[in-house]
């Protein structure tokens, strides 16, 4: 019937995009795409924003040699970069009183020294990312050349690399992420920051349906998309897949790829599957982190910041007066607030990020209150009176239902649990050893987790599995077979 398919795939961001690209292209076109929201792109969301286009969710390819999608699509696409790897950094004190920036340089250089040019060390610490960072910062603190550093300025310093962190991997303290997990993932080279410029990150499913560069190619994955479609149960047997959706509609097919964000999957997980999930699956779906991160955009009628190419961003270290001032008052989620950068191909924006888990109410907050803290905040470290924003873009991702919150984090608890990755991306397989359910999605590629480059391979490799089982890969077989006969053909026909 119409709703009987060959791969029925779950969610349509980059793991289902990738997935269902590989699989279209390797001869299997009988496939739907199940998609909860009233969009594709997921957590890849770029809004429409002047002439070109804002990233709510990603917003930067992190890293070059190693990362899938810079590998792929360089030749083809010119790559912006922020620029936070070779900036100047210039520190205010949130109260404006002027710091001594020979001692923020070095200690900075310390900090950063400990948390990202230490993977060696780390890799064998059993520890959390801060107790690792506490014990060989104090220890770097040590040398004779921090003998005239103030030890309040250094606990400063500390703070900010603590927020920092927790702002990249969507934590609330750095003691939750496992240091030797974290250490242990796939290595990328190259610039961190690398942006899709006035593009947006969509770009990305250009390039992975091929319509880009050459549209010739194109792999037609958005005519297999159904949007509007959340499903709410998956009961699997020996041969098929049963998929139920909130409209009432069913779904029945050979394989499922389950690409839902690991937030989603851990709130639904008891009622999403039937029979229950395996006991080992379950451990990690409750022992793998999720963080939950939120951005703002702040816009400017001029901007008022440097237009020096090094500069990068207003950097805020927190004076204890001023966190003690601001605590209790309706203020105190700006104190998860330590920097406000520039936004690649867009000269009039500043942007920021905060751990929405620290901060519940942030949601709430209307866009006015948002940009009037941000202001205060601003002006009291800089120590003048700046133009207000004309314009305030804030993103929802810890309630929105069909993400509830950022990326997943390998955590303390997923190393006390030994589970991994690896038993999120275990298929669930029929009573003949045949895989039926896959599952894909940033949290469930080891190398990479919690970022596009991951999702994006973790879609190509459930597609692979899918090939491997399935007639698509016979199909694949015989046409290498044909091309193999047809070339040996040729070479006999020139004897
Ligand atoms: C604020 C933020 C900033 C980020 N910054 C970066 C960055 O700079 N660089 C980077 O590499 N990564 C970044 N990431 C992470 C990156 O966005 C994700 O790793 C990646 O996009 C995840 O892709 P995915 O396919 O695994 O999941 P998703 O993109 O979440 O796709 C899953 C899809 O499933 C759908 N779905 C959910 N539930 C159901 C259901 N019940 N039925 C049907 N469909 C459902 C969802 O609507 C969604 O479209 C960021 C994420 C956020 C939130």
């Amino acid at each position: 019937s119409e709703n009987r398919h060959k791969v029925v795939i779950i969610g349509a961001g980059i793991s289902g995009y990738s997935a269902a690209a590989r699989l279209i292209e390797n001869g299997v076109e009988d496939i739907v795409i199940l998609e909860a929201e009233n969009r594709t792109g997921g957590r890849i969301h770029s809004v429409p924003y002047r002439d070109g286009f804002i990233d709510l969710g990603a917003q930067w390819v992190h890293g070059q040699d190693g990362n899938i999608i810079y590998e792929r699509f360089s030749n083809y696409f010119d790559f912006g970069d922020t620029g936070f790897d070779f900036a100047d950094y210039y520190f205010h004190q949130s109260d404006g009183v002027s710091l001594n920036q020979n001692h923020t340089t070095m200690l900075d250089n310390l900090a950063n020294e400990v948390l990202w040019n230490s993977f060696d060390r780390m890799v064998h610490y059993g520890g959390s990312f801060g107790s690792f960072f506490e014990r060989f910062y104090t220890k770097g603190l040590m040398n004779q050349k921090f003998i005239n550093v103030p030890w309040a300025l250094a606990h400063q310093m500390q703070d900010y690399h603590h927020n920092r962190v927790n702002t990249y991997f969507g934590t609330t303290s750095w003691f939750d992420i496992s240091a030797q997990i974290m250490a242990a993932q796939g290595t990328k080279t190259g610039s961190n920051w690398l942006t899709w410029r006035q593009s947006g990150y969509k770009t990305v499913f250009d390039f992975i349906t091929k319509k880009l560069p050459d549209p010739s190619q194109y792999l037609d994955v958005e005519s297999k998309i159904q949007l509007n479609k959340e499903v709410t149960n998956i009961a699997w047997g020996d041969n098929l897949a049963i998929i139920k959706c909130a409209d009432g509609s069913e779904y029945t097919a050979d394989y499922v790829v389950f690409t839902a964000s690991h937030g989603v999957l851990r709130a639904h997980y008891e009622s999403l599957f039937t029979p229950k999930l395996p006991d080992r699956k379950i451990l990690a779906i409750e022992n793998i982190g999720y963080g939950s991160l939120e951005k703002i955009f702040l816009e400017f009628a001029i901007p008022f910041w440097p237009t020096d190419p090094n500069w990068v961003q207003y950097t805020i270290l927190w004076s204890q007066e001023d966190i003690n001032a601001v605590t209790g008052t309706d203020r105190e989620w700006l104190l998860d607030t330590r920097a406000f950068f520039k936004v690649d191909g867009f000269p009039n924006l500043l942007s920021a990020f905060f751990i929405g888990a620290n901060i519940k109410d942030f949601e709430q907050f209307t866009g006015e209150k948002i940009a009037n803290d941000c202001m205060w905040l601003l002006e009291r470290s800089l120590r003048k009176s700046l133009p207000r924003p004309i314009n305030v873009q804030r993103t929802q991702w810890i309630t929105e239902k069909n993400f509830l919150g950022s990326y997943s984090i390998l955590s303390m608890d997923t190393a006390r649990n030994g589970v991994s990755p690896f038993d999120l991306a275990e298929p669930l397989f029929n009573s003949n050893r045949r895989p039926i359910i896959f599952f894909a999605g940033e949290a469930t590629y080891f190398a990479f987790t919690g970022y596009t480059d991951g999702a994006m391979a973790s879609g190509y490799l459930a597609a692979d599995e899918i090939l491997r089982h399935s007639h698509g890969n016979r199909n694949t077989f015989h046409k290498y077979l044909s091309l193999i006969i047809l070339f040996y053909a040729s070479l006999s026909i020139k004897i």
